[in-house]
């Protein structure tokens, strides 16, 4: 069976079932979301997410993406409304991408599939005393979703695309502060929800999904930049993270709401 899990051939995401049996489960995610299926829920607040730039503290890559991860100490940095019930606390965003502009979100919306996808994670800070707890809770996490498309440079995305270089090899971080997430989020933050699970090992089911409708830009030069990131430590044979996404998985009659 598969040693470490990742995304090729030989320990992609049909392995993963072998070592993480959740993987066949009745509420995984991404999945792909036929709009005409979704069902409008008048009774759906809009989200209100209110995050402080003091939060962010470093950019990392830990060799399966990049992401930055905030200071979850405290409720500095939160999302509310939406389907959640209570404060839902900023921990990390992060990102999935494709090894061609073509693919690589990992939510599709009637079959079409996004260049890349930002997530952006949070736990329920308000139930459960730790994310390590909140994440093997049914309601523990809250996933924002936002698309990329192909366009014009992205300036506030500049800001992760930059430093990428400096997080190369699997492991290096940097420090990266004053950074607010919401600079990332569209015009309209009208929205998808779905109860699903995490899209990487170990898959817990406990993701209340928020997928923005609304992409955001990303030029093809920035998006190449991901995947110049390697999967590898320095001193090992260098192998870059040319994707990192895993498929839709079976709705298994799940409800998807829009606001
Ligand atoms: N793609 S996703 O949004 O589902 C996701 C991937 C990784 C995380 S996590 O680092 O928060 C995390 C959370 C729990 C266990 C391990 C990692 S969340
Ligand atoms: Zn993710």
């Amino acid at each position: 069976a598969m040693l470490h899990w990742g995304y090729d051939e030989h320990n992609g995401p049909a392995h993963w079932k072998e070592v993480f049996p959740v993987a066949n489960g009745n509420r995984q995610s991404p999945i792909d979301i036929k709009t005409e299926e979704t069902k409008y829920d008048p009774g759906l607040p809009p989200i209100s997410p209110n995050y402080d730039p003091t939060s962010a503290k470093v950019i990392l890559n830990n060799g399966h993406s990049t992401s930055v991860e905030f200071d979850d100490t405290e409720n500095k940095s939160v999302l509310r409304g939406g389907p959640l019930t209570g404060r839902y606390r900023l921990r990390q965003i992060h990102f999935h991408w494709g090894a061609s502009d073509d693919v690589g979100s990992e939510h599709a919306v009637d079959g079409k599939k996004y260049a890349a996808e930002l997530h952006v994670v949070h736990w329920n800070s308000d139930k459960y005393s730790s994310f390590v707890e909140a994440a093997r809770q049914r309601d523990g996490l809250a996933v924002m979703a936002v698309f990329l498309r192909i366009g014009e440079c992205n300036s506030q995305l500049k800001k992760i695309t930059d430093r990428l270089d400096a997080i190369r090899a699997k492991g290096k971080q940097a420090l990266f502060t004053n950074f607010d997430p919401s600079c990332l989020l569209p015009h309209s933050l009208d929205y998808w929800t779905y109860l699903g699970s995490l899209t990487v090992p170990p898959l817990l089911e406990s993701v209340i999904w928020i997928i923005v409708r609304e992409p955001i830009s990303v030029s093809s030069e920035q998006l190449a930049k991901f995947r110049s990131l390697l999967c590898t430590a320095e001193g090992e044979a260098a192998c870059c993270m040319l994707r990192n996404y895993r498929p839709p998985q079976p709705l298994k009659g799940r409800e998807v709401r829009r606001n």
